[in-house]
């Protein structure tokens, strides 16, 4: 629509509508009086276990206990998983409305890329993610993308070289014909029909260029240096020598492509973004707080080199799906209304290679599109780590009081100083020695020490009286490599558990420090996560201690004829049926659902239990933070029992053991209960046990792909012998002494 054919009252109008939207997701209040039911429930098992306690001197009694305390966590934890689902949220931008007003006058931004290890992290993904945001649909001089590379590797820095040379064809290409995404590797692997039009055709030639530059990167790496003929054209090479190590090394910063210079064009003529490659400098004896550390050096070189207001943060394996998403973020930032107080939006983080029925529920769909979406509800969105813009002031520790005005539309350009200039300036601020006795890692940038530390910072920037965005778009905005093997899994989830933890013990516990500054509702959905670690402890009293039990034939849940039974199945049942509902809606697969629950019990009794206890050490000065980076190899053996949805042990740690014995545990705790219904008891009476058998054998069917890991399967990937027999061992040992004593 043309201005003329508008009058003045409707330009005003058009200018005063809203760039996003909220709306509420429906059913609200018939899910809330379905909860009532349930807390009913719980207060009905809470008051069994009260009103039943065995006297004292009876058998059981201490298991009673057990039992009731963690009946009271289970309880309490619910209430906490519910707060995320009473007021769930979904924000919808205007990006139409947002060109309409502010197109010549949109802010820059800066893309920044972490990586921190060539083995685990192959250059070729990394470069991958870099070439999918280095062309938006947004103004190619108001985009920098920075590589932050820990591993300090010169195949990285090669690889990224390479890929600011392709990108001259690449993006031509990409806009050409409308190509996304914009990750070569993840177009050219999707299935393209047409094959004679001038498209298949420059796709063919694009593509033989792709694969050429791919294998001297990997022929690079499998070399373990660039070679020789290559390092001459470069006078970056000259930072690295012989002496550079992973842990020790000075900062190096190279400006690849300077996006103020005019003759930075692609093959079309038209201007490329600015690209640079950092690598902060590291020294043995210094902690240099993984990723956070990577961050804060980030927003300093980039500070001096493009500044732009608005940061988008990756992870070097999560490429670009969107190519209108800076658009769709900034709405939310430039909201006349709302916008100012925004600090950061947060994007759910989907993968790209999760299999049909989720194994390992590794897709974590129900907490983006349910629980994440509740916090986000209360104007609290947790920051999650990649796939999140932040507006740069909040990020660098400002406080929302002392923030004036809307984001700067012209960055600070450092018009008149040489590349050189910058870089050497540049390279003082990813020194060691800026931060130290500074507020950055405490007051300012990423906080330090946690082992996420998205989610403290989150925390943080939400106390300094900040609000956040979570927002869910249509179209994906981004997709990365979730873990294929069980280990990594559960590595991974070691590590998130342990630091969720970890905050609650911190100055940014949101009950302590967000008292006033977070809804109580939000401060309790944020315990939902904070709580993963502890809640192993009631799992596996309720793993551990039913079939303890039955070995004994001591009772622990009312007769089948009582009336106290109906609570609960009531609670089980229910709350089941609305997880397997709710999984259902997010678009998982009936058996999606049963892989979750097999990795619920496996994930609480081993990846969050090893947090706690990690936590505790921690807090007794025992131990530091650490951060295990995962694994984004894939080997073909593994990928092909993963495709297949074939659980992927195959070593023989102690996490293996502890889900062996107890998968055993349980068995035998079972066979034990069956026993003595039969023949000690003659079937009577044994309406006491009838539960408890129950539970058991529930345990048993979560636990099938296990025992097929310990007796079935000979594959790579099956549980090792010797799992097998410490397995049976310990099992056996812990129901001989149950019967003894
Ligand atoms: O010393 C380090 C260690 C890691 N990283 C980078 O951090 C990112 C995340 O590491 P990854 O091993 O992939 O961990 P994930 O558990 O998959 O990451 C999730 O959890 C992290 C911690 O909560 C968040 O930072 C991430 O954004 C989030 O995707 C990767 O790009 C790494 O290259 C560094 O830059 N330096
Ligand atoms: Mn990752």
């Amino acid at each position: 629509m043309g201005k003329q054919d508008v009058g003045g009252d409707k330009v005003k109008e058009i200018s005063l509508l809203p760039l996003f939207e909220t709306k509420q997701a429906g059913f609200r209040g018939v899910y809330k009086m379905f909860a009532s039911t349930i807390f009913v429930g719980i207060c009905l098992i809470w008051l069994y276990r009260l009103t039943n306690i065995p006297r004292a001197g009876q058998q059981g009694r201490w298991a009673w206990f057990a039992m009731f305390m963690a009946e009271l966590c289970f309880g309490l934890y619910w209430i906490c998983t519910q707060s995320v689902r009473w007021n769930v949220v979904y924000q919808h931008p205007f990006k139409e409305r947002l060109s309409h007003r502010y197109e010549n006058k949109l802010p820059a931004v800066d893309i920044f890329v972490c990586t921190a290890d060539p083995k685990l992290e192959p250059p070729s993904l990394v470069i991958n993610t870099v070439l999918s945001v280095m062309f938006y649909n947004y103004p190619p001089n108001k985009l920098s993308v920075y590589l932050s590379d820990d591993g300090g590797s010169e195949l990285t820095f090669y690889a990224l070289l390479e890929a600011s040379s392709f990108s001259k064809h690449w993006i031509p290409f990409c806009k050409k014909f409308m190509v996304e995404p914009r990750s070569p590797e993840a177009y050219f692997a999707k299935l393209h029909s047409e094959n004679d039009s001038k498209h298949a055709q420059e796709r063919l030639a694009i593509k033989k260029l792709y694969e050429e530059m791919k294998n001297r990167i990997e022929s690079a790496l499998e070399l373990g240096k660039v070679p020789e003929d290559i390092r001459k054209h470069h006078k970056g090479f000259l930072e690295w020598n012989p002496k550079i190590a992973k842990q020790d090394h000075q900062s190096i910063v190279q400006i690849i492509i300077d996006g103020r210079d005019t003759r930075a064009v692609d093959n079309d003529g038209c201007q490329l973004p600015t690209l640079v490659y950092m690598a902060r400098e590291k020294r043995p004896q210094w902690p240099h707080h993984f990723k956070a550390g990577a961050m804060n050096a980030l927003i300093r070189v980039s500070s001096e080199i493009s500044n732009a207001p608005v940061i988008l943060n990756l992870d070097c394996d999560m490429y670009a799906n969107n190519a209108d998403t800076v658009r769709e973020a900034l709405c939310f930032f430039m909201d006349e209304a709302k916008g100012q107080e925004i600090a950061y939006v947060q994007f759910p983080q989907y993968f790209d290679n999760i299999t049909k029925n989720n194994l390992y529920s590794n897709s974590l769909i129900v907490i983006y599109e349910i629980e994440l979406a509740g916090i986000g509800g209360y104007g609290a969105a947790m920051y999650i780590g990649t796939g999140c813009f932040h507006r740069r002031e909040s990020l660098s520790g400002m406080y929302f009081k002392d923030h004036r005005g809307k984001l700067k539309v012209e960055p600070t350009k450092q018009v008149q100083r040489t590349v050189n200039e910058l870089e050497e300036a540049a390279k003082v601020l990813a020194s060691f020695d800026y931060e130290l006795d500074t507020q950055w890692g405490k007051e300012m940038g990423l906080i330090y020490g946690c082992s996420v530390e998205d989610v403290i910072t989150g925390l943080a920037i939400l106390c300094k009286g900040w609000k956040s965005v979570y927002y869910i778009p249509n179209k994906k905005a981004f997709l990365g490599v979730a873990p294929t093997t069980l280990n990594v899994a559960l590595v991974q989830q070691k590590r998130w558990a342990e630091g969720l933890c970890q905050i609650l013990f911190s100055k940014y516990c949101p009950f302590i420090h967000g008292h006033r500054k977070i809804k109580l509702a939000a401060q309790l959905g944020y315990s939902a996560f904070l709580l993963w670690a502890p809640i192993s402890l009631p799992t596996l009293c309720y793993v551990i201690v039913p079939p303890i039990c039955l070995l004994r034939g001591i009772s622990l849940f009312p007769e089948l004829t009582s009336l106290w039974f109906l609570p609960f199945t009531y609670v089980f049942v229910t709350n089941n049926t609305y997880s397997l509902f709710e999984a259902m809606w997010c678009g998982l697969t009936f058996k999606a659902w049963w892989h979750h629950q097999t990795m619920v019990v496996i994930r609480r009794t081993t990846s969050y239990f090893f947090g706690f206890i990690d936590n505790l050490k921690k807090i007794l000065g025992l131990s530091e933070t650490k951060f295990a980076i995962t694994s984004k190899l894939i080997t073909e053996d593994v990928s092909r029992r993963y495709e297949q949805e074939v659980i992927e042990f195959g070593s023989s740690s102690t996490i293996f053991n502890i889900i062996s014995t107890l998968a055993l545990l349980n068995l035998f705790g079972f066979v034990g209960g069956i026993k003595k219904i039969v023949i000690d008891l003659g079937f009577k009476d044994s309406n006491q046990l009838t539960l408890q058998i129950m539970i058991c054998a529930l345990m048993i069917l979560v636990n099938l792909p296990v025992y097929e890991a310990l007796f079935v399967r000979n594959d790579k990937g099956c549980l090792p012998s010797s799992v097998m027999i410490n397995s049976i061992v310990l099992a056996s040992v812990i129901c001989w002494l149950v019967l003894i004593f």
